[in-house]
């Protein structure tokens, strides 16, 4: 219980000094208010509209886009913060809010339900929005519960009325009556299941617990960790970047980060890997706006450097990236190719991700990127048979192993989502091993631990073909490691014979990627 409170509290976008520099109600200290001149003359005490805070009025409207119209908060929230001009504290105090409100939004939704003498389906949506926002505030974010109350109350007058407003009051001061421990066994008491219980007060969708459960006893990790696995998820990242080798050097990085006033770490798994431990917006370094650095996720990082590395007999001079957008791993193959003499086709179904990848292959030198292909990945083994040494297919997929990162997608995937996904990785994969020449190296890669979308995909494709073998990844895995690094990959006889990775949010500190490699044996 105290882990699950404690992973709230740290919420990684939180300055810790921002709630004592907001004033005592949490509130955005504006120059009216200061002056004590705010709009009280004008109306009588009933009527009353305070201003409300802008840093609240951010968050609840990125709600509304995410909730009403389908957007993704990551998306909406930063420009709608550049337009409002909120910044600092104030930016990240939305950000938590908005961000942690979307996460959690399960376990408040099961808390508001004991609260609301309605269903919460017959709410007004704006007004389980609003109930929500504050709901985060009282239970996940050190706001005093007097200001999460009354400022949560001053946004629900200001954006759906008085009477809405009075409920919200109502509904938040029996919220707030109770601890977010007390809350939490209440809830485990009243589910009719242990999974059930663990979903939601850890906030996820109970078929997502039960997916990542299975993959954790797939892949040789006691199914008890799932725990720590949806609080990890319910945690915001570190900003980790990816330095693309020959493109930027360290020396160079670190002067630019001193420059630019970013303090880097050294990754604790990738050699490329610098973890952003400190200072401004990463955006601010040359190298990242210049595409010889960039922000990417550690294990990403791995499973291209284990694709790379990968003990190949023959030649090595053709690599493809079948499903390349955005272009984060393509960049950072065709630094590796650059280094080896090799060069890379990326190819991307979707031209305005294909015009991504060209964007993020701009920093690598001339004649390596052999083309950015824009087609079906599924017909490329067709055209061009045996063609390649190496070839990466990073699957589209359900992304169940970058729930951090994507603060609503838990809520928005579906079990049938699996369906047409999985018939389509399947497909992948095949052309992918028709694309790569006997002897050749293909590595399948998910950010899903899902076992339909990982090891399932690749038997039944293994199944159906005698010319291809599964090969020990985790062997490849360790060759690329900073010097000195011991990793966990689960229990030796777990997961596909133990020859996969698969990597934790909870274990490893990265997204939960997969990653099998193959080998044309003929
Ligand atoms: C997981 S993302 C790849 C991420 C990328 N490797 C990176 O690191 O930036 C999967 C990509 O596959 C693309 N895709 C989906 N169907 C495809 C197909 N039939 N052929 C090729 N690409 C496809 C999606 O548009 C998406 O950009």
């Amino acid at each position: 219980m105290s882990a699950d409170r404690s992973t709230d509290r740290r919420g990684g976008d939180r300055d810790p000094r921002r709630d004592a520099l907001r004033d005592a109600k949490g509130r955005q200290r504006g120059a009216a208010r200061s002056r004590g001149d705010v709009h009280r003359s004008a109306q009588a005490p009933g009527e009353r509209r305070r201003r409300t805070d802008p840093a609240r009025t951010a968050a609840y409207d990125v709600l509304r886009q995410v909730d009403g119209s389908d957007a993704y908060a990551n998306l909406v929230l930063p420009p709608l913060l550049r337009e409002r001009r909120i910044s600092g504290r104030d930016a990240a105090f939305a950000t938590e809010l908005a961000y942690g409100t979307l996460r959690l939004r399960g376990r408040y939704d099961a808390v508001l339900a004991r609260c609301v003498s309605r269903p919460l389906d017959q709410l007004d949506p704006e007004v389980l929005d609003v109930l929500r926002l504050g709901t985060h505030q009282l239970l996940g974010m050190r706001v005093p519960s007097h200001a999460a109350v009354s400022e949560t109350v001053a946004l629900a007058r200001d954006r759906v009325g008085a009477g809405p407003a009075q409920m919200v009051n109502a509904v938040l001061r029996a919220v707030g009556r109770t601890t977010l421990d007390d809350w939490l066994a209440r809830l485990t008491d009243e589910a009719p299941d242990a999974v059930t219980g663990l979903a939601t007060t850890r906030s996820h969708p109970v078929w997502i617990t039960r997916a990542l459960r299975e993959a954790l006893a797939g892949q040789g990790r006691g199914p008890d960790e799932i725990g720590d696995l949806l609080d990890a998820d319910n945690s915001a990242p570190r900003v980790t970047l990816v330095v693309r080798p020959g493109l930027a050097g360290s020396d160079e990085l670190h002067d630019e980060a001193r420059d630019a006033d970013v303090r880097l770490e050294a990754g604790r798994w990738a050699p490329t890997a610098r973890v952003l431990a400190g200072g401004s917006d990463p955006a601010a370094l040359p190298a990242v706006a210049d595409a010889r650095a960039g922000v990417q996720d550690e294990g990403s990082q791995l499973v291209t450097l284990a694709l790379a590395s990968a003990p190949l007999e023959g030649p090595d001079s053709r690599w493809l990236d079948l499903c390349a957008g955005p272009g984060g791993k393509a960049a950072l193959l065709a630094a590796l190719a650059a280094g080896r003499g090799a060069t890379l086709v990326a190819n991307e179904v979707q031209p305005h991700r294909a015009r991504l990848v060209e964007r993020a292959l701009r920093a690598v030198p001339a004649g390596v990127v052999e083309r950015v292909r824009t087609g079906d990945g599924r017909e490329l083994g067709a055209e061009e048979p045996g063609a390649y040494d190496r070839v990466l297919v990073d699957a589209p997929c359900t992304g169940l192993g970058a729930l951090r990162r994507r603060p609503e997608s838990r809520w928005r995937r579906t079990p049938a989502d699996l369906g047409a996904l999985t018939v389509l990785q399947r497909e992948l994969l095949a052309s992918a091993l028709d694309a790569v020449r006997p002897g050749g190296v293909v590595a399948y890669v998910t950010c899903s631990p899902h076992l339909a979308e990982t090891r399932l995909v690749v038997d039944d494709v293994l199944r159906r073909r005698d010319d291809a073998e599964r090969f020990d990844a985790r062997a490849a895995l360790r060759e690329v490691l900073v010097p000195g690094a011991e990793i966990d990959l689960g229990a030796p006889d777990g997961g596909a014979h133990g020859l996969d990775v698969q990597l934790w949010p909870h274990v490893h500190g990265t997204d939960a990627m997969h990653l099998t490699l193959l080998r044309r044996a003929r």
